[in-house]
Protein backbone atom coordinates (compact mmCIF):
# COMPACT_ATOMS: atom_id res chain seq x y z
CA UNK A 1 0.00 0.00 0.00
CA UNK A 2 1.35 3.34 -0.84
CA UNK A 3 2.00 6.24 2.04
CA UNK A 4 -1.03 8.14 0.52
CA UNK A 5 -3.27 5.10 1.03
CA UNK A 6 -1.89 4.02 4.44
CA UNK A 7 -4.23 2.97 7.27
CA UNK A 8 -2.31 4.32 9.84
CA UNK A 9 -5.04 4.99 12.33
CA UNK A 10 -8.50 2.97 11.93
CA UNK A 11 -11.45 3.40 14.36
CA UNK A 12 -13.73 0.96 15.13
CA UNK A 13 -16.89 3.01 16.61
CA UNK A 14 -19.25 0.29 18.40
CA UNK A 15 -17.48 -2.57 20.21
CA UNK A 16 -19.71 -5.15 20.21
CA UNK A 17 -20.14 -8.34 18.39
CA UNK A 18 -19.12 -7.07 14.90
CA UNK A 19 -16.82 -4.36 15.75
CA UNK A 20 -15.01 -6.30 18.88
CA UNK A 21 -14.84 -9.11 15.76
CA UNK A 22 -13.45 -6.90 13.22
CA UNK A 23 -11.13 -5.35 15.92
CA UNK A 24 -9.62 -8.83 17.52
CA UNK A 25 -8.99 -9.83 13.73
CA UNK A 26 -7.36 -6.08 12.97
CA UNK A 27 -5.03 -6.41 15.95
CA UNK A 28 -4.10 -9.93 14.91
CA UNK A 29 -2.93 -9.27 11.56
CA UNK A 30 -1.15 -6.67 13.05
CA UNK A 31 -0.74 -4.34 10.40
CA UNK A 32 -2.15 -1.07 11.66
CA UNK A 33 -0.11 1.13 14.11
CA UNK A 34 -3.35 2.31 15.59
CA UNK A 35 -6.67 0.41 16.81
CA UNK A 36 -8.75 3.02 18.31
CA UNK A 37 -12.33 1.86 20.11
CA UNK A 38 -15.16 3.97 20.87
CA UNK A 39 -18.48 2.61 22.65
CA UNK A 40 -21.48 4.13 24.18
CA UNK A 41 -21.43 1.55 26.92
CA UNK A 42 -18.02 2.14 29.30
CA UNK A 43 -17.84 -1.44 30.03
CA UNK A 44 -17.75 -2.40 26.70
CA UNK A 45 -14.30 -0.30 26.17
CA UNK A 46 -12.99 -1.42 29.09
CA UNK A 47 -13.52 -4.86 27.72
CA UNK A 48 -13.04 -4.55 23.89
CA UNK A 49 -8.91 -3.00 25.55
CA UNK A 50 -8.71 -6.13 27.42
CA UNK A 51 -9.32 -8.53 25.44
CA UNK A 52 -6.95 -6.49 22.81
CA UNK A 53 -9.57 -5.60 20.22
CA UNK A 54 -8.48 -2.50 20.35
CA UNK A 55 -5.31 -0.87 20.97
CA UNK A 56 -6.77 1.51 22.93
CA UNK A 57 -10.20 3.18 23.66
CA UNK A 58 -12.00 6.19 24.45
CA UNK A 59 -15.24 7.42 25.58
CA UNK A 60 -14.67 10.90 23.58
CA UNK A 61 -15.48 11.12 19.90
CA UNK A 62 -12.79 13.66 19.49
CA UNK A 63 -10.21 11.30 20.16
CA UNK A 64 -11.35 8.52 18.53
CA UNK A 65 -11.41 10.04 15.25
CA UNK A 66 -9.28 12.46 15.16
CA UNK A 67 -6.85 11.58 12.30
CA UNK A 68 -8.57 8.76 11.62
CA UNK A 69 -7.46 6.84 7.92
CA UNK A 70 -10.42 4.77 8.47
CA UNK A 71 -13.59 5.07 10.93
CA UNK A 72 -15.89 1.61 11.08
CA UNK A 73 -19.35 1.83 12.03
CA UNK A 74 -20.44 -1.22 13.59
CA UNK A 75 -23.41 0.49 15.52
CA UNK A 76 -27.06 -0.43 14.70
CA UNK A 77 -28.54 0.52 12.10
CA UNK A 78 -30.47 3.00 12.95
CA UNK A 79 -27.54 5.24 14.80
CA UNK A 80 -25.68 5.37 11.77
CA UNK A 81 -26.74 8.68 10.41
CA UNK A 82 -26.54 10.47 13.84
CA UNK A 83 -23.02 8.80 14.84
CA UNK A 84 -21.91 10.23 11.50
CA UNK A 85 -23.37 13.56 12.12
CA UNK A 86 -21.72 14.02 15.38
CA UNK A 87 -18.03 12.57 14.76
CA UNK A 88 -18.22 14.71 11.07
CA UNK A 89 -16.45 17.64 13.20
CA UNK A 90 -13.49 15.94 14.11
CA UNK A 91 -12.59 13.92 10.81
CA UNK A 92 -9.52 15.00 9.10
CA UNK A 93 -9.74 15.45 4.94
CA UNK A 94 -9.71 12.33 2.92
CA UNK A 95 -10.81 10.11 5.88
CA UNK A 96 -13.51 7.24 4.71
CA UNK A 97 -16.47 6.13 6.56
CA UNK A 98 -16.70 1.84 6.05
CA UNK A 99 -20.38 0.54 7.83
CA UNK A 100 -21.22 -2.67 8.80
CA UNK A 101 -24.93 -2.42 8.69
CA UNK A 102 -27.36 -5.33 7.43
CA UNK A 103 -29.36 -2.90 5.16
CA UNK A 104 -27.59 -0.61 2.61
CA UNK A 105 -30.09 1.35 0.24
CA UNK A 106 -31.45 3.71 2.92
CA UNK A 107 -28.06 4.30 4.58
CA UNK A 108 -26.36 5.19 1.20
CA UNK A 109 -29.12 7.76 0.40
CA UNK A 110 -28.87 9.23 3.52
CA UNK A 111 -25.09 9.73 3.84
CA UNK A 112 -25.21 11.28 0.32
CA UNK A 113 -27.29 13.61 1.49
CA UNK A 114 -24.97 14.56 4.65
CA UNK A 115 -21.84 13.77 3.62
CA UNK A 116 -19.46 16.53 2.84
CA UNK A 117 -17.33 15.87 -0.59
CA UNK A 118 -14.21 15.22 1.03
CA UNK A 119 -15.58 12.66 3.41
CA UNK A 120 -15.93 9.17 1.58
CA UNK A 121 -18.78 6.62 2.49
CA UNK A 122 -18.52 2.81 1.29
CA UNK A 123 -21.19 0.69 2.60
CA UNK A 124 -20.35 -2.95 4.01
CA UNK A 125 -22.04 -5.75 5.32
CA UNK A 126 -19.82 -8.82 6.16
CA UNK A 127 -22.24 -12.14 5.91
CA UNK A 128 -21.90 -13.05 8.88
CA UNK A 129 -22.39 -13.14 12.62
CA UNK A 130 -24.36 -14.73 15.39
CA UNK A 131 -27.38 -14.33 17.57
CA UNK A 132 -25.10 -13.43 20.81
CA UNK A 133 -25.01 -9.31 21.02
CA UNK A 134 -22.20 -7.59 22.67
CA UNK A 135 -18.29 -7.96 22.80
CA UNK A 136 -18.21 -11.05 24.97
CA UNK A 137 -19.85 -12.82 21.73
CA UNK A 138 -17.19 -11.18 19.38
CA UNK A 139 -14.68 -13.52 17.46
CA UNK A 140 -11.43 -13.20 15.75
CA UNK A 141 -12.19 -15.69 12.70
CA UNK A 142 -15.72 -14.36 12.62
CA UNK A 143 -15.03 -13.37 9.07
CA UNK A 144 -12.90 -15.64 7.77
CA UNK A 145 -14.26 -17.34 4.41
CA UNK A 146 -17.42 -14.84 4.57
CA UNK A 147 -18.77 -12.80 1.89
CA UNK A 148 -18.46 -9.31 2.22
CA UNK A 149 -20.23 -7.21 0.13
CA UNK A 150 -19.16 -3.66 -0.12
CA UNK A 151 -21.60 -1.31 -2.22
CA UNK A 152 -19.49 1.64 -3.61
CA UNK A 153 -20.81 4.65 -5.73
CA UNK A 154 -19.81 4.04 -9.68
CA UNK A 155 -17.62 7.06 -9.11
CA UNK A 156 -15.80 6.06 -5.81
CA UNK A 157 -11.72 6.49 -6.15
CA UNK A 158 -9.65 3.55 -6.33
CA UNK A 159 -7.43 4.80 -3.29
CA UNK A 160 -10.68 4.76 -0.69
CA UNK A 161 -11.96 1.60 -2.43
CA UNK A 162 -8.39 -0.03 -1.84
CA UNK A 163 -8.86 0.98 1.90
CA UNK A 164 -11.90 -1.23 2.44
CA UNK A 165 -10.44 -4.08 0.22
CA UNK A 166 -7.47 -4.38 2.16
CA UNK A 167 -9.19 -4.33 5.50
CA UNK A 168 -11.82 -6.99 4.04
CA UNK A 169 -8.49 -9.13 2.91
CA UNK A 170 -6.80 -8.97 6.57
CA UNK A 171 -10.68 -10.27 7.92
CA UNK A 172 -9.99 -13.62 5.86
CA UNK A 173 -13.50 -12.60 4.12
CA UNK A 174 -14.15 -12.66 0.15
CA UNK A 175 -15.19 -9.31 -1.34
CA UNK A 176 -17.87 -8.66 -3.30
CA UNK A 177 -19.55 -5.87 -4.98
CA UNK A 178 -22.81 -5.31 -5.30
CA UNK A 179 -25.44 -2.16 -5.64
CA UNK A 180 -27.18 -1.09 -2.01
CA UNK A 181 -30.34 -2.03 -4.09
CA UNK A 182 -29.59 -5.44 -5.08
CA UNK A 183 -27.77 -6.39 -1.75
CA UNK A 184 -30.97 -5.19 0.55
CA UNK A 185 -33.41 -7.35 -2.12
CA UNK A 186 -30.93 -10.09 -1.53
CA UNK A 187 -30.75 -10.11 1.99
CA UNK A 188 -34.17 -9.78 2.44
CA UNK A 189 -34.38 -12.95 1.43
CA UNK A 190 -31.38 -14.87 2.81
CA UNK A 191 -31.26 -13.24 6.25
CA UNK A 192 -33.89 -10.62 7.09
CA UNK A 193 -36.93 -13.41 6.14
CA UNK A 194 -35.43 -16.37 8.26
CA UNK A 195 -35.06 -14.35 11.06
CA UNK A 196 -38.95 -13.30 10.89
CA UNK A 197 -39.57 -16.70 10.18
CA UNK A 198 -37.67 -17.44 13.48
CA UNK A 199 -39.58 -15.09 15.39
CA UNK A 200 -42.84 -16.81 13.99
CA UNK A 201 -41.51 -20.30 15.06
CA UNK A 202 -40.94 -19.66 17.91
CA UNK A 203 -44.34 -17.49 18.87
CA UNK A 204 -46.32 -20.16 17.41
CA UNK A 205 -44.68 -23.21 20.14
CA UNK A 206 -45.11 -20.28 22.47
CA UNK A 207 -49.17 -20.54 22.04
CA UNK A 208 -48.68 -24.53 21.53
CA UNK A 209 -46.99 -24.44 24.81
CA UNK A 210 -50.38 -22.78 26.80
CA UNK A 211 -52.53 -25.47 25.28
CA UNK A 212 -49.99 -28.49 25.74
CA UNK A 213 -47.84 -27.20 28.13
CA UNK A 214 -45.02 -30.27 27.59
CA UNK A 215 -44.85 -29.33 23.81
CA UNK A 216 -41.12 -26.60 24.57
CA UNK A 217 -39.75 -29.62 26.38
CA UNK A 218 -39.73 -31.60 23.37
CA UNK A 219 -38.17 -29.28 21.39
CA UNK A 220 -35.17 -30.83 19.39
CA UNK A 221 -32.73 -30.39 17.31
CA UNK A 222 -34.55 -29.12 14.53
CA UNK A 223 -36.78 -26.60 16.12
CA UNK A 224 -32.77 -25.26 17.85
CA UNK A 225 -31.62 -25.21 14.34
CA UNK A 226 -34.25 -23.47 12.89
CA UNK A 227 -34.71 -20.89 15.57
CA UNK A 228 -31.26 -20.27 16.80
CA UNK A 229 -31.14 -16.83 14.91
CA UNK A 230 -34.35 -15.61 16.95
CA UNK A 231 -32.02 -15.38 19.96
CA UNK A 232 -30.44 -12.43 18.36
CA UNK A 233 -30.76 -8.53 20.06
CA UNK A 234 -33.71 -7.16 19.55
CA UNK A 235 -32.99 -3.71 18.90
CA UNK A 236 -30.89 -4.58 15.76
CA UNK A 237 -33.18 -6.98 14.20
CA UNK A 238 -35.98 -4.20 15.04
CA UNK A 239 -33.76 -1.48 12.75
CA UNK A 240 -32.78 -3.79 10.10
CA UNK A 241 -36.38 -4.85 9.52
CA UNK A 242 -37.63 -1.37 9.49
CA UNK A 243 -34.96 -0.43 7.17
CA UNK A 244 -36.00 -3.07 4.42
CA UNK A 245 -39.49 -2.60 5.18
CA UNK A 246 -40.70 -2.80 1.45
CA UNK A 247 -38.38 -5.94 0.15
CA UNK A 248 -39.24 -7.88 3.17
CA UNK A 249 -42.79 -7.56 2.75
CA UNK A 250 -42.34 -8.86 -0.97
CA UNK A 251 -40.63 -11.56 0.67
CA UNK A 252 -43.42 -12.45 3.28
CA UNK A 253 -45.74 -12.70 0.81
CA UNK A 254 -43.38 -15.38 -1.34
CA UNK A 255 -42.89 -17.18 1.79
CA UNK A 256 -46.87 -17.13 2.63
CA UNK A 257 -47.60 -18.59 -0.49
CA UNK A 258 -44.76 -20.89 -0.33
CA UNK A 259 -46.78 -22.05 3.40
CA UNK A 260 -50.04 -22.05 1.31
CA UNK A 261 -49.31 -24.56 -1.21
CA UNK A 262 -47.39 -26.80 1.11
CA UNK A 263 -51.45 -26.67 3.28
CA UNK A 264 -53.30 -27.39 -0.20
CA UNK A 265 -51.23 -30.72 -0.91
CA UNK A 266 -51.41 -31.36 3.33
CA UNK A 267 -55.37 -30.96 2.96
CA UNK A 268 -55.28 -32.87 -0.36
CA UNK A 269 -53.55 -35.66 1.81
CA UNK A 270 -50.71 -35.36 -1.71
CA UNK A 271 -48.29 -37.21 -1.03
CA UNK A 272 -46.72 -37.19 -4.33
CA UNK A 273 -46.42 -33.57 -4.33
CA UNK A 274 -45.21 -33.19 -0.66
CA UNK A 275 -42.29 -35.61 -1.69
CA UNK A 276 -41.25 -33.87 -4.67
CA UNK A 277 -41.31 -30.46 -2.81
CA UNK A 278 -39.53 -32.14 -0.32
CA UNK A 279 -36.68 -33.93 -2.43
CA UNK A 280 -36.18 -30.21 -4.48
CA UNK A 281 -36.04 -28.31 -1.43
CA UNK A 282 -33.02 -31.19 -0.07
CA UNK A 283 -31.41 -30.42 -3.72
CA UNK A 284 -31.85 -27.04 -3.24
CA UNK A 285 -29.75 -26.86 -0.36
CA UNK A 286 -27.24 -28.78 -0.85
CA UNK A 287 -26.45 -26.68 -4.06
CA UNK A 288 -25.60 -23.99 -1.18
CA UNK A 289 -21.93 -23.77 -1.03
CA UNK A 290 -20.44 -26.07 2.01
CA UNK A 291 -17.21 -24.42 2.62
CA UNK A 292 -18.46 -21.60 3.86
CA UNK A 293 -20.33 -22.01 7.07
CA UNK A 294 -21.87 -18.76 8.26
CA UNK A 295 -18.35 -16.92 8.57
CA UNK A 296 -16.51 -19.98 10.46
CA UNK A 297 -13.59 -21.52 9.49
CA UNK A 298 -13.59 -24.91 7.50
CA UNK A 299 -13.65 -27.69 9.92
CA UNK A 300 -13.57 -31.31 9.42
CA UNK A 301 -15.98 -33.58 11.12
CA UNK A 302 -16.40 -37.44 11.89
CA UNK A 303 -19.24 -39.07 13.97
CA UNK A 304 -18.73 -41.94 16.57
CA UNK A 305 -21.98 -44.26 17.54
CA UNK A 306 -21.41 -44.61 21.26
CA UNK A 307 -23.46 -47.67 23.27
CA UNK A 308 -24.97 -45.81 26.84
CA UNK A 309 -22.47 -46.82 28.94
CA UNK A 310 -20.88 -44.17 31.16
CA UNK A 311 -17.39 -42.89 30.59
CA UNK A 312 -17.67 -42.72 26.70
CA UNK A 313 -17.22 -39.35 26.56
CA UNK A 314 -13.91 -39.00 28.49
CA UNK A 315 -12.57 -42.11 26.54
CA UNK A 316 -13.02 -40.01 23.59
CA UNK A 317 -11.40 -36.95 24.74
CA UNK A 318 -8.99 -38.86 26.76
CA UNK A 319 -7.30 -40.54 23.86
CA UNK A 320 -7.48 -37.67 21.35
CA UNK A 321 -5.98 -35.24 24.57
CA UNK A 322 -3.25 -37.98 25.08
CA UNK A 323 -1.98 -38.02 21.11
CA UNK A 324 -2.30 -34.14 21.36
CA UNK A 325 -5.21 -34.11 18.84
CA UNK A 326 -6.97 -30.70 19.65
CA UNK A 327 -10.90 -31.26 19.49
CA UNK A 328 -12.80 -28.07 18.38
CA UNK A 329 -15.92 -28.55 18.55
CA UNK A 330 -17.78 -31.98 20.31
CA UNK A 331 -21.71 -32.69 20.54
CA UNK A 332 -23.52 -35.10 21.60
CA UNK A 333 -26.38 -36.05 19.69
CA UNK A 334 -29.67 -38.37 19.63
CA UNK A 335 -28.36 -39.85 23.27
CA UNK A 336 -31.50 -41.56 24.44
CA UNK A 337 -31.64 -44.17 27.52
CA UNK A 338 -30.81 -47.57 26.87
CA UNK A 339 -30.18 -46.80 22.77
CA UNK A 340 -27.02 -45.82 20.97
CA UNK A 341 -26.22 -42.47 20.89
CA UNK A 342 -23.91 -40.55 18.49
CA UNK A 343 -21.01 -37.70 19.01
CA UNK A 344 -19.79 -35.53 16.95
CA UNK A 345 -16.27 -34.15 16.79
CA UNK A 346 -14.80 -31.09 14.49
CA UNK A 347 -11.09 -30.14 13.77
CA UNK A 348 -9.52 -27.48 12.46
CA UNK A 349 -7.03 -29.35 10.38
CA UNK A 350 -7.65 -32.72 8.15
CA UNK A 351 -4.13 -33.62 9.87
CA UNK A 352 -6.35 -33.78 13.02
CA UNK A 353 -9.32 -35.83 11.86
CA UNK A 354 -6.57 -38.44 10.05
CA UNK A 355 -5.14 -39.04 13.27
CA UNK A 356 -8.68 -39.14 15.62
CA UNK A 357 -9.97 -41.58 12.64
CA UNK A 358 -7.13 -43.90 13.64
CA UNK A 359 -7.47 -43.44 17.54
CA UNK A 360 -10.76 -44.02 17.92
CA UNK A 361 -10.95 -47.19 15.88
CA UNK A 362 -8.04 -48.75 17.24
CA UNK A 363 -9.89 -48.24 20.43
CA UNK A 364 -12.79 -49.90 19.04
CA UNK A 365 -15.17 -47.40 18.27
CA UNK A 366 -17.38 -47.37 15.59
CA UNK A 367 -16.67 -44.03 13.32
CA UNK A 368 -17.91 -42.41 10.29
CA UNK A 369 -17.50 -39.21 8.29
CA UNK A 370 -20.55 -37.78 8.16
CA UNK A 371 -22.16 -37.27 4.53
CA UNK A 372 -22.18 -33.95 3.35
N1 LIG B 1 -25.10 -9.54 14.66
C1 LIG B 1 -24.92 -9.94 13.43
O1 LIG B 1 -25.01 -11.13 13.14
C2 LIG B 1 -24.56 -8.94 12.37
C3 LIG B 1 -23.96 -9.39 11.19
C4 LIG B 1 -23.60 -8.46 10.20
C5 LIG B 1 -23.84 -7.10 10.42
N2 LIG B 1 -24.45 -6.72 11.58
C6 LIG B 1 -24.66 -5.28 11.79
O2 LIG B 1 -23.61 -4.86 12.64
C7 LIG B 1 -24.03 -3.74 13.44
C8 LIG B 1 -23.70 -4.02 14.89
O3 LIG B 1 -24.35 -5.20 15.29
P1 LIG B 1 -23.79 -6.09 16.49
O4 LIG B 1 -24.34 -7.45 16.29
O5 LIG B 1 -22.34 -5.89 16.69
O6 LIG B 1 -24.58 -5.41 17.71
P2 LIG B 1 -24.16 -5.35 19.24
O7 LIG B 1 -25.40 -5.01 19.99
O8 LIG B 1 -23.39 -6.56 19.62
O9 LIG B 1 -23.16 -4.11 19.28
C9 LIG B 1 -23.52 -2.80 19.02
C10 LIG B 1 -22.61 -1.89 19.84
O10 LIG B 1 -22.85 -0.55 19.44
C11 LIG B 1 -22.89 0.25 20.60
N3 LIG B 1 -23.67 1.45 20.27
C12 LIG B 1 -25.00 1.56 20.07
N4 LIG B 1 -25.30 2.81 19.71
C13 LIG B 1 -24.13 3.49 19.67
C14 LIG B 1 -23.78 4.82 19.34
N5 LIG B 1 -24.70 5.71 19.00
N6 LIG B 1 -22.47 5.19 19.42
C15 LIG B 1 -21.51 4.28 19.80
N7 LIG B 1 -21.79 3.01 20.11
C16 LIG B 1 -23.08 2.62 20.04
C17 LIG B 1 -23.52 -0.62 21.66
O11 LIG B 1 -23.20 -0.16 22.97
C18 LIG B 1 -22.89 -1.97 21.34
O12 LIG B 1 -21.66 -2.14 22.03
C19 LIG B 1 -25.51 -3.55 13.13
O13 LIG B 1 -25.65 -2.49 12.22
C20 LIG B 1 -25.93 -4.86 12.47
O14 LIG B 1 -26.99 -4.65 11.58
C21 LIG B 1 -24.79 -7.59 12.56
O1 LIG C 1 -26.16 -15.72 13.02
C1 LIG C 1 -25.55 -15.93 11.97
O2 LIG C 1 -24.98 -17.00 11.74
C2 LIG C 1 -25.49 -14.89 10.95
O3 LIG C 1 -24.87 -15.08 9.93
C3 LIG C 1 -26.22 -13.64 11.23
C4 LIG C 1 -26.76 -12.87 10.03
C5 LIG C 1 -27.58 -13.80 9.12
O4 LIG C 1 -28.14 -14.75 9.62
O5 LIG C 1 -27.71 -13.50 7.95
C6 LIG C 1 -27.66 -11.86 10.58
C7 LIG C 1 -27.67 -10.58 10.19
C8 LIG C 1 -26.55 -10.03 9.48
O6 LIG C 1 -26.74 -8.87 8.83
C9 LIG C 1 -25.67 -10.99 8.85
C10 LIG C 1 -25.67 -12.26 9.25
Amino acid sequence: MSKMNALNKITIIGLGLIGGSLGLALNKKGQIPALVGYDLNLTSVQQAVAMRAVHWGTMSLKLAVEDADLVILAVPVGQIKNTVLSILPFLKDGCVFFDVGSTKESIIKEMSRILPAHIAFIGGHPMAGSEKAGISGAKDYLFENAIYVITPKAEESPENLHKVLQVIEWLGAKPKIMSPEVHDQAVAGVSHLPYLAAVSLVQTVGELGHKIPDAPLLAAGGFRDTTRIAGGDAVMWRDIVLSNQENLIEMIDAFQKQLDQVKEYLIKGDGERLEELFLSSKNLREGIPVSYRGGLPQIYELLISIPDQPGMLSLITGSLGAAEVNIAEIEVLRVRENHEGAIRLAFQHQSDLDKALIILREKGLSVSLPTA
